[in-house]
């Protein structure tokens, strides 16, 4: 009997550990092939990490093609196959805590048996990876990981990255390797471009594009698309973090550190964030900072990769199937809570749109109570069938805000009435608006005092003329006193000195401080103004390249939508959000008002942005730019403080090429100086 009960329960085992197989080769094949994941992350972790755990245990039932063994993706169709000659590309193994990187480090200390090896830690960019070869001092091909042993060829699309060095003062055949990714602004405008594409063809009643859903698989669809035309335009970057020697089979450089300091000299795109430490406490220590900066970035990161420095200690070490033993990513803390859905709320923000909030019984996920969590849009609840009294999973990463990311179970939904969206302004009740096509409702009455408490919070937020003395609570008090009902009234503030005395809770001082911070903000610089204004479109770092460029805000008003369309990077959907907010009259008395208010309206400080990368640079433009002459050229770059170059010059540190261009010239050039080559079409491509 007991026999039998022991052989049943192995057979469940085997029975469990197929289906573990088959539904992660189900979501490898989703992710890495079709770029459309069909759980989150945390459930495939989970999932792989259970499957983990039972093949330990049973060792029995592991085989060699499970996805445990294997790293997952193979190449696809449309592209040629061709094998990683120097080295297999690897995953890396999962920390998900403390404990585990404290195991990590101790499993290395057993085999070297000593402790004089260091770390290098490095953010772990969500993105794909790459090699890249490197041949005779040139950019040979690139290949994608594929299954790690043979990936695709996609050296045409590497030529137009945007910071990628094609050629390398090193001769001897080397393979680069880093991670692919999109940033996520460019992100952001590739998916705000896509809605106004869908615009048209709604009007031409054509079948729409759907939205991006993240920059990790717009990335990874991006660089193994076939139309090259298609790639330029979305804009690929990429950071490298190995180098490794055809002749020695092995890294070219001795440690992680050199690797990185060396590739950063070579010009190549190398992580600002990467640190050198001297043991694992540091590590974990360190965690915590790069997790703090995480929100920051241009890019999505999911954790950060811990590498032993030396390389002689990584042959030691050693591999396993799928990974390396001299590394390991710890994952951002992640963690999904199972919970009562009380209510859906909207909320109306500065612009109009409707965010759907809901209302949780409590819960505590990663260490704190949560009430509340996003639920996007209207469209985003009804995909997943959410409804008022079901259970939901609940999802916090890090700082970010918790959502709803899917419900318990269908049966248990039924029980309850389907939701229906609301129809009107949670603040000033009138209809709400849904353009065709957009998964967004708006709100468009510029009276809505939602929309206008939050432009105000917005004008005197941190990021904005950084008024302190004014939160959204005390702008709603004022707001309903009639004290400031727009933003010429939060500067004619200091004429109502009495009134607002007059209010509970408002002393001589903290009124005071209030107006004192007012009067300070008038110096502000204008990219702060620009920004705080709230244009639709209009980030930070657009508000600081108008205000460079253009030094005063009279000059901006005056702009017209192809000058801004030309400009920079700017691209046409910001384009035309400035050229609309300055259309409407009202805006322009506003800045009358400030104005005469003594606002400062104008960019104080440099002009030119000293960390584009042409800055203090020799350039040669070769070849023909479509929208721009010579003289044009040799104004843009003087923007940029670079030198114009009119002649090959032995220093020469960048060389553009635009079509029709001499190969004989190309390759002198290369021959003589150490320049990077990109290949261009626009003015603004040069960069
Ligand atoms: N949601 C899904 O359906 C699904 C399916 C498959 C995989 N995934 C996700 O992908 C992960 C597994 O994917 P993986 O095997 O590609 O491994 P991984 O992405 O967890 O880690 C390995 C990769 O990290 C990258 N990387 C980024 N920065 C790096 C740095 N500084 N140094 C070294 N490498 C760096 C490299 O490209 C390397 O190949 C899973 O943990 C899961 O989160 C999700
Ligand atoms: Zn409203």
């Amino acid at each position: 009997m007991k026999d039998f009960n022991q052989f049943n329960q192995l057979k469940n085992v085997e029975q469990k550990i197929f289906e573990l197989k088959k539904i992660i080769e189900k979501w490898n094949q989703d992710y890495y092939q079709n770029n459309n994941p069909s759980v989150d992350d945390y459930f495939y972790d989970q999932k792989l990490k259970e499957l983990i755990e039972l093949e330990e245990k049973y060792p029995q039932f592991k085989t060699d093609d499970s996805p445990t063994q294997n790293v997952g993706g193979e190449a696809s169709k449309g592209f040629k196959k061709v094998k990683h000659n120097i080295r297999s590309m690897f995953s890396l193994k999962n920390a998900f805590n403390q404990g585990d990187l404290i195991h990590f480090d101790e499993q290395i200390k057993k085999i070297l048996n000593l402790d004089t090896y260091t770390y290098v830690i490095e953010p772990k960019i969500d993105g794909l990876s790459i090699s890249l070869n490197y041949r005779n001092g040139k950019l040979f091909q690139a290949i994608t990981r594929g299954d790690g042993k043979i990936g695709e060829d996609v050296t045409k699309n590497c030529y137009l990255f945007e910071n990628l060095p094609t050629t390398i003062k090193i001769k001897e055949e080397i393979d680069l390797r880093g991670e692919v990714y999109i940033s996520i602004d460019q992100f952001d405008l590739l998916n705000q471009k896509r809605m106004l594409e869908n615009e048209k063809l709604i009007q031409e009643k054509k079948k729409i594009l759907p939205l991006f859903a993240n920059p990790r698989n717009l990335a990874s669809g991006t660089l193994r698309h076939l139309d090259s035309d298609i790639v330029k335009g979305r804009k690929l970057n990429l950071f490298i973090f190995q180098a490794l020697s055809a002749a020695k089979k092995s890294d070219y450089w001795d440690s992680q550190i050199e690797t990185l300091n060396e590739l950063q000299k070579l010009n190549f795109p190398i992580n600002e964030n990467n640190i050198h430490l001297n043991n694992i406490n540091e590590v974990i220590s360190k965690i915590d900072d790069i997790s703090k900066i995480r929100e920051k970035l241009n890019y999505e990161i999911d954790g950060i990769v811990i590498k032993v420095n030396e390389y002689k200690y990584h042959k030691l070490i050693g591999y396993t199937s799928k990974f390396p033993k001299w590394a390991i990513a710890y994952k951002f803390p992640t963690e999904i809570k199972k919970t009562k859905l009380l209510n859906i709320f909207p909320t109306v923000g500065r612009t109009g749109k409707i965010t759907y909030n809901a209302k949780l019984e409590r819960v505590n996920i990663l260490g704190t109570n949560v009430e509340r969590a996003t639920l996007h849009n209207a469209d985003y609840i009804k995909s997943l069938d959410i409804r008022i009294g079901s259970y939901v999973y609940v999802k916090k990463a890090g700082e970010i805000i918790p959502k709803v990311i899917s419900i318990f179970s269908l049966q248990d939904n039924e029980k309850n009435n389907r939701w229906a969206e609301s129809t009107n302004c949670p603040s000033c009740n009138s209809k709400l608006i849904r353009f065709e096509g957009e998964v967004d409702q708006y709100c468009l009455n510029t009276n809505c005092i939602g929309r206008i408490i939050e432009s105000l919070n917005h004008f005197v937020s941190k990021k904005g003329m950084d008024i302190e003395g004014l939160s959204k609570r005390q702008i709603e008090t004022l707001y309903n006193k009639k004290l400031i009902i727009n933003i010429f009234d939060i500067y004619n503030l200091k004429n109502k000195r009495e009134e607002l005395l007059n209010l509970e809770r408002y002393q001589e001082k903290s009124v005071n401080n209030i107006l004192n911070s007012i009067e300070k903000s008038k110096k502000n610089n204008l990219n702060q103004l620009i920004f705080a204004l709230g244009i639709r479109n209009i980030g930070e770092k657009a508000a600081l390249d108008l205000a460079r460029k253009y030094q005063s805000i009279f000059k901006i008003k005056e702009l017209n939508l192809e000058e801004l369309n030309d400009f920079n990077d700017f691209g046409e959907v910001r384009a035309k959000s400035i050229t609309e907010w300055f259309k409407n009259p009202l805006n322009l008395k506003l800045i009358n008002d400030l104005d005469n208010l003594g606002v400062n309206l104008k960019y104080i400080g440099e002009t030119i942005d000293k960390s584009n990368r042409l800055y203090n640079h020799n350039i040669l433009v070769t070849g023909t730019i479509e929208d721009a002459n010579r003289e044009n050229i040799k104004n843009y770059l003087k923007d940029l403080g670079a030198n114009y170059k009119s002649a090959p010059t032995k220093n020469l540190d960048y060389l553009f090429v635009g079509e029709n261009f001499s190969q004989a010239k190309v390759n002198k050039i290369k021959e003589i100086s150490n320049a990077k080559i990109i290949y261009v079409s626009k003015l603004s491509e040069i960069k």
